[in-house]
């Protein structure tokens, strides 16, 4: 059975007093590793303070960005060795707010998931498609084409370690979430492409969240489906009663 991850992407939010009051708040309180991963995924001038706030404890600290080389004259730009030599263990990549502002591509996002696992660091790659795309019926393949871009190049036993996140565009922050079927029917869509890309171990054992206006009053039905191995989640997971609510419904027994 795949473990579920239920990540929560603060964006742009909170200052550090605030982030740090958050993981006081979980952190004995969340459920144990084994059962869910909980991930907190902060800006980059929280990171080290959470990492360390964080220690000992279920919680695991996420960034929600980085650059695919070591090191250089990427003025801004934080590297992989930077994130883990600071503790942090995932790294989400290829957003649809970093893909719309600030020209992430597939093949920066490819990049970044190799540069990754050269890091040990867990990438959660985002894909989805707008509402125009889904719209004209586009969506079934526009989503393969940037999970097939990804992938590219990764061994098997790689394959199998990366979370995607499939979150269409027209349901982030929108309050309009995917219906629990429609979802699930993307993800397994998804578990198929990477079948057909990988291989059929690779696609059991993957992981696929979904994101997109998910909060505890939808995230039960959403992570009962078959092929929706999380969640992704932004507004909801700012507040720490509202992220416990999630991971909690993320547990197994
Ligand atoms: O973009 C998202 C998470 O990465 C989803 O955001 P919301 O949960 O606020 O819709």
């Amino acid at each position: 059975m795949r473990k579920k991850v239920i990540a929560g992407n603060w964006k742009m939010n909170k200052l550090l007093n605030e982030a740090e009051g958050f993981i006081t708040d979980v952190k004995t309180q969340v459920p144990s590793y084994d059962q869910v991963e909980s991930v907190v995924v902060a800006p980059f001038t929280h990171l080290h303070t959470l990492v360390q706030k964080a220690a000992g404890s279920d919680v695991k600290i996420g960034a929600q960005n980085m650059h695919f080389e070591e090191s250089g004259a990427f003025t801004g730009e934080v590297s992989p060795e930077m994130l883990k030599d600071i503790g942090v263990d995932y790294v989400v990549l290829g957003h649809s707010e970093r893909r719309e502002l600030f020209a992430e591509t597939d093949e920066s996002v490819n990049k970044k998931t190799h540069a990754a696992f050269k890091h040990s660091l867990v990438p959660i790659v985002c894909v989805g498609e707008t509402d125009e795309q889904r719209e004209n019926n586009q969506a079934n393949e526009i989503v393969e084409e940037q999970v097939k871009r990804a992938l590219t190049g990764l061994t098997e036993e790689q394959v199998k370690q990366v979370i995607l996140a499939y979150e269409p565009i027209w349901a982030i922050g929108t309050g309009k979430t995917a219906t629990a079927e429609d979802a699930n029917a993307m993800c397994a869509h998804i578990r198929s492409v990477v079948k057909e890309f990988a291989s059929e171990a690779a696609a059991e054992s993957i992981r696929i969240q979904y994101g997109g206006s998910v909060k505890p009053a939808n995230v039960e039905e959403l992570l009962a489906q078959s092929d929706i191995d999380g969640a992704l989640v932004g507004g909801a997971s700012l507040e720490a009663n509202s992220f416990l609510a999630l991971v909690e419904a993320g547990k197994h027994e």
